[in-house]
């Protein structure tokens, strides 16, 4: 399997909207739910005492997007998640989902919780930043970070480990965080080789035709899957 350059998985993401007119909206709502799955498998609801409280840290790119509809459909599968989302983006595809989720009685905060309020919840989503990030971290999202590298609960990162360097990895090891599951879509970032947790392949939507320009040479999902383990 290939392990994508920043540039490369910015590349393929520009054909899938431009040469192949996929919308955004389209390929978030199957990240999402691919998220959505891999967290419900790794983190069963096996009984009504079974712990279903989780964040979902949301950043301001399409990496929160994909968190938002993370949220919507850990909602319709007995999970109750809250959302964290500091930096809302006034665009109609992130109003509508915020909108959705509000509908949902899916609760937002506004407040970045501390360690110890944090302790509640069964894992942390991290859709904070995907691929387009590029260090050093901004201001507004110090806090939300700070408690991520510092939590002991379970963080689930999308697509990228929120804050590494998308080829380099963890640029200082005890400043950065540690998660425990990281769920790769299309194709894992050269990131990916530095993780050393459980690590899962979702967004099943790569056209055939993409994968061999890109040599993505992908694992086959299991029958109608969404999401493929890698370990
Ligand atoms: N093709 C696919 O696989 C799909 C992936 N999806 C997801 O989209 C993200 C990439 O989304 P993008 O909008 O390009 O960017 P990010 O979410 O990574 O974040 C950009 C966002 O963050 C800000 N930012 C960048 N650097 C910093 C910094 N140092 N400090 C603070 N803020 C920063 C920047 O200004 C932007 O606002 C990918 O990873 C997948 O998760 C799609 O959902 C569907 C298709
Ligand atoms: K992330």
């Amino acid at each position: 399997m290939k392990f994508l350059s920043q540039d490369e998985a910015i590349n393929c993401d520009v054909e899938l909207f431009n040469e192949y007119q996929f919308s955004v909206d389209q390929l978030m709502e199957l990240a999402g739910l691919s998220c959505a799955h891999v967290a419900a498998k790794e983190f069963a609801i096996n009984s009504e005492s079974s712990n279903n409280l989780a964040l979902i840290v949301c950043g301001p790119g399409n990496n929160g997007g994909d968190g938002m509809v993370m949220a919507r459909h850990l909602s319709l599968m007995k999970f109750k998640p809250t959302i964290y989302y500091p930096k809302k983006v006034d665009k109609p595809l992130f109003n509508g989902l915020m909108r959705q989720c509000e509908l949902m009685d899916i609760e937002f905060i506004d407040k970045c919780p501390s360690v110890d309020e944090a302790s509640k919840y069964r894992f942390i989503a991290d859709g904070l930043f995907g691929f387009s990030f590029r260090p050093p971290i901004r201001d507004t999202f110090k806090d939300i970070m700070k408690l991520m590298c510092e939590t002991n609960v379970p963080i689930v990162s999308i697509d990228i480990p929120s804050g590494w360097n998308v080829e380099n990895g963890p640029e200082d090891e005890s400043n950065s965080i540690k998660p425990y599951i990281l769920i790769s879509l299309t194709a894992p970032k050269k990131c990916a080789q530095h993780f050393k947790g459980i690590h899962y392949l979702g967004g099943r939507f790569v056209p055939p035709r993409l994968a061999n320009k890109y040599l993505l040479d992908l694992p086959e999902y299991p029958g109608t899957e969404l999401c493929v383990k890698l370990n």
